[in-house]
């Protein structure tokens, strides 16, 4: 079955109808009515039951086997299910696929049910709905990559993005223009998007959403009114009104207050703990819409995959929290050049310290996911392994702030980002004692769930320890006793315990027989027999296993009243403690952009405010890596383009046979781009880039036939977007634009879109193409030059030196990369003489260039003039009687004849 990538509006909200049906398919029905598009896990003892078409769906999806269980209306009520301890997997399984699954979860013991009647069913309710969005479970979590839950609203013609990103805390609000949500929205890569029933069928929305890489999910557009949704928002974070974080647009508040609706329903009323929301404009960001995202693979290759993206490439973080940093500081690179130089200062500092790098780095391999372990303690899923990580990540960033008191040269103080993560790392007194607490109370290495106890550490709390020992020395007394049982009655007793007899002597039915025949003088009191044993209890047994489980009860509350009492120190503490795993994924970070840097070589770019773009030497570092993985070297290039057309062009057109290079070197224009203005060293001997806003890069389009659109079709809609939205700072790289229809058509698109891009948008651009007729451009407009990716024939071989030259190409050589290609050789042979014909005849027709189309940029030749024009201008009416008029009308007349 087909994953459900959206969710439309619920479509019936009705109650369901209960006539007939028994009590427990009642509170079956109540409770999946409450959330009719989720997959209802409905919790029965050991096990999560799914039925109905959830069972039939389920089954289909991740390969259950489907049963039948009683009857519904007449009908056999089809089900499937596994043991609730293995439905974690199951949950992330669906989840990856585009479910939803609300957990149904029986909220009191069988036994209190039964004392309400035997007829009384387990009280059960939704305690969570799951959704790919709003993820805290590490199971279901990828570490490397932050996962989100987005909003979008319009109002008043002005949109929003609100995003969470619930594992960690972080809060983010975008306001922008409508026309802008596609880019604003894929800088966060939201893996659940929430809109309106409204705008969830506005098709001016569609490609955002589409974009997004998200599941959609459409709620009620009441929720997104602003005055309710400020109401819920600010009951969210517990304040009275929003004011106190600043001041919010309509859109925001309504994007903000389906967030807020959402997280209300899905984690069934439990508050996360929330980082206020960060309001940026996407005036601070470079816009990179989801199009040029896929077509320059910066965090994700177009098949998908992390491995081979630009990300992947320059990654090189020690921690899940750093590697999360890192991927953002890439997808959200930034606009304003003071702040990305601090940026690059902060790497700068960190290169060229290498001993304390090495020593940071060190220091945060060890430290655990302190963000997520507060999320998830906030949310009440944690356990006292989180508080160990955060115990962890707490120890690690006192000693990393002493690395840096420490630092080689106490002159020169760390730049502001650093140290502005230093003070992040410097705890309050209130952590630092949640840390001591922590280290005194809780063992090494704390199991998982607290809800078996053993994590609290001997010594901690003397009462815990208390019931501890009498439950334990109890246990001695135990083992004491099964030996003064066998000595005094001389049977073969063993002490056992299940959870309905407690503890028991058994015996085999043999041995017991003595015993029976003793009467009731016997000290051994019979329990129950099976088929080959006999269990028997004495006084004192049965007074002491009252008394260890009595005992270990107390030890588990105890331990409960410990776990619950760090709990709430972290819930409270939420905000300083994520600050504290903010500062360290920060650090991890940029000490890993240095570490990149210095392995590969790379600089340090010069960022300002101009219109310049000038790549000396610059690589691909994909291209690069992979080149020389084959043993080959990789050929630098460099690039110049200036947006004002001082001292050099503001677009290129590059040329050169297929497979010479051209579609890489356009794309590491690009990708220097966003390295540059990410903050990050750029491989290139130097680089000066003018601030980009907006990056383009479209690469021939491929078939998007699951939205209904041709090859050509996509790739027109995406030339519209540039030429609508590109600016005289923004950054445009076409690669073979045109090439999807007949060839005059293409010609003549690719044209008049490089006379666009130069005219109307002044861009900065890279045109690749195979129309080499559009080389003359460069003679025709003002800042146009022309680049070639060289190669030559050698021994009639074709040799690629993948260098970028002034200079149109002469030729395709496209026959000679089929013959490279291994198309066999007569076709090769064939190919050649058609080739030659063909060009022949063009030469013989004359260049394309002077073909009508191509003119219409050049001032219209003169008129040739009439007769009737020289006759027209001849008269002088003025002079002229009335007859001499009509004999001049008459004469005309004669002239159109
Ligand atoms: N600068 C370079 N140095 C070394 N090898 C390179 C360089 N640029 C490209 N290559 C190699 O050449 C291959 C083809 O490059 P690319 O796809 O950029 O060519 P192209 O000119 O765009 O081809 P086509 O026109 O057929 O799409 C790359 O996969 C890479 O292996």
């Amino acid at each position: 079955m087909n994953a459900p990538l959206s969710h439309p509006p619920k479509t019936e909200d009705a109650a369901p109808d209960l006539t007939g049906v028994t009590p427990f398919m009642a509170q079956y029905l109540t409770a999946k009515a409450s959330q009719p598009d989720a997959i209802l896990f409905f919790r029965m003892g050991d096990f999560y039951e799914l039925f109905f078409k959830d069972a039939e769906v389920v089954a289909a999806a991740i390969g259950l086997t489907l049963t039948k269980r009683g009857k519904h209306l007449g009908e056999d009520i089809a089900m499937c299910g596994m043991p609730h301890h293995a439905a974690e997997g199951y949950i992330a399984r669906l989840i990856r696929q585009g479910f939803k699954v609300a957990i149904c979860e029986q909220m009191e013991d069988p036994a209190e049910a039964k004392k309400r009647g035997s007829k009384a069913i387990v009280r059960r309710d939704i305690v969570r709905v799951v959704t790919p969005g709003t993820l805290t479970e590490d199971s279901l979590l990828d570490a490397r990559n932050a996962n989100r839950l987005a909003a979008v609203a319009v109002r008043r013609g002005r949109a929003a993005v609100a995003v969470v990103e619930l594992s960690a805390g972080a809060v983010d609000c975008v306001a922008c223009e409508i026309g802008d949500l596609g880019s604003t929205l894929a800088a966060f890569r939201p893996s659940e998007v929430l809109v309106t029933d409204k705008l969830f069928s506005d098709p001016e929305l569609k490609g955002a959403l589409d974009g997004s890489g998200g599941v959609v999910q459409a709620l009620a557009s009441a929720i997104a009114e602003p005055a309710a949704a400020g109401t819920r928002v600010a009951r969210l974070y517990g304040v009275a009104s929003l004011d106190g974080f600043g001041t919010f647009e309509e859109a925001e508040v309504s994007a903000l207050g389906l967030i807020a609706a959402y997280l209300e329903t899905t984690q069934a009323g439990k508050v996360p703990a929330l980082s206020p929301p960060r309001r940026s404009g996407d005036a601070g960001f470079l816009a990179i819409d989801p199009a040029t995202r896929l077509s320059l693979e910066i965090d994700r290759t177009q098949r998908g995959e992390r491995e081979g993206s630009l990300l992947a490439s320059i990654d090189r973080t020690v921690t899940s929290g750093g590697a999360r940093a890192l991927a953002e500081r890439i997808a959200r690179p930034l606009r304003n050049p003071v702040e990305i130089n601090h940026g690059l200062d902060a790497v700068e500092w960190l290169l060229e310290r290498r001993s304390l790098r090495r020593d940071l780095r060190d220091g945060l391999k060890a430290s655990a996911d302190v963000a997520r372990a507060v999320s998830r303690l906030a949310l009440g899923r944690g356990g006292p392994r989180d508080l160990a990580g955060i115990r962890s990540g707490l120890t690690i960033a006192e000693g990393i702030a002493g690395l840096f008191t420490v630092s080689p040269d106490p002159l020169t103080g760390p730049p502001a980002r650093i140290a502005g993560c230093l003070d992040r790392l410097t705890l309050s007194p209130e952590v630092a004692r949640l840390m001591l607490d922590l280290a005194e109370g809780l063992i090494e290495e704390p199991p998982h769930l607290a809800r078996d106890g053993g994590f609290v550490k001997p010594g901690f709390r003397p009462e815990l320890d208390a019931s501890r020992a009498l439950r334990d020395d109890s246990r001695r007394v135990v083992a004491d006793l099964e030996a003064r049982a066998v000595a005094e009655s001389g049977v073969p007793f063993k002490i056992k315990h299940n959870a309905v007899l407690g503890y028991f002597l058994e015996t085999t039915a043999k041995h017991a027989e003595p015993l029976f025949r003793a009467g009731p003088e016997s000290p051994f009191i019979h329990r129950q027999t099976l088929a080959a044993q006999v269990r028997f209890t004495t006084v004192e047994l049965s007074e002491l296993d009252a008394k260890i489980s009595q005992a270990g009860h107390r030890a588990l509350a105890m331990e409960g009243e410990t776990f619950e009492h760090w709990r709430q120190t972290v819930q409270a503490l939420a905000m300083p403690l994520q600050a504290v795993a903010d500062a360290l994924a920060e650090l991890d970070a940029t000490a890993a952009l240095a570490e990149w840097a210095e392995e590969v070589g790379a600089e340090r770019p010069v960022v300002d405010d101009s219109k310049v773009f000038a790549v000396e030497a610059g690589r691909h570092p994909v291209v690069e890596a992979a080149v020389k993985r084959a043993g080959d070297p990789f050929t630098p290039n460099d690039c110049k383009l200036d947006g004002d057309g001082v001292g050099c062009a503001r677009l290129s057109i590059v040329t050169g046979p297929n497979m010479a290079g051209k579609s890489t070197f356009l794309r590491q224009n690009a990708l220097l781009v966003v390295l540059a203005q990410g903050g990050c060293f750029v491989p290139a001997k130097s680089m000066r880039l003018g601030v980009v806003d907006r990056l383009f890069s479209r690469v021939g389009a491929g078939d998007d036939l699951a939205r209904g659109r041709s090859t050509f079709m996509m790739e027109m809609v995406e030339t519209a977007a540039i030429l609508t939205q590109a600016t005289d700072r923004s950054f445009v790289v076409l690669d073979e634009i045109g090439r999807g229809t007949a060839t005059y058509d293409g010609l003549a698109i690719a044209w008049a879109c490089a006379e666009a891009l130069h005219d109307v948008n002044r861009a900065r651009t890279l045109f690749a193409t195979h129309y080499h007729e559009l080389a003359t451009l460069e003679e025709r407009l003002d800042h146009v030059c022309n680049l070639s990716m060289k190669a030559k024939e050698w021994n009639g071989e074709l040799v690629f030196l993948h260098e970028a030259a002034p200079g149109a190409a002469d030729r395709s050589y496209g026959v000679q990369v089929a013959k490279l290609a291994g198309v066999p050789p007569a076709v090769v042979s064939r190919a050649r003489s058609v080739l030659d014909r063909l060009e022949s005849e063009k030469a013989a027709q004359g260049r394309l260039d002077d073909l009508p189309l191509f003119a219409v940029a050049e001032p219209p030749p003169p008129p040739m003039k009439s007769a009737i024009d020289e006759a027209v201008a001849a008269l002088d009416p003025d002079a002229l009687t009335p007859r001499e008029a009509l004999e001049a009308l008459y004469r005309l007349k004669g002239l159109t004849k």
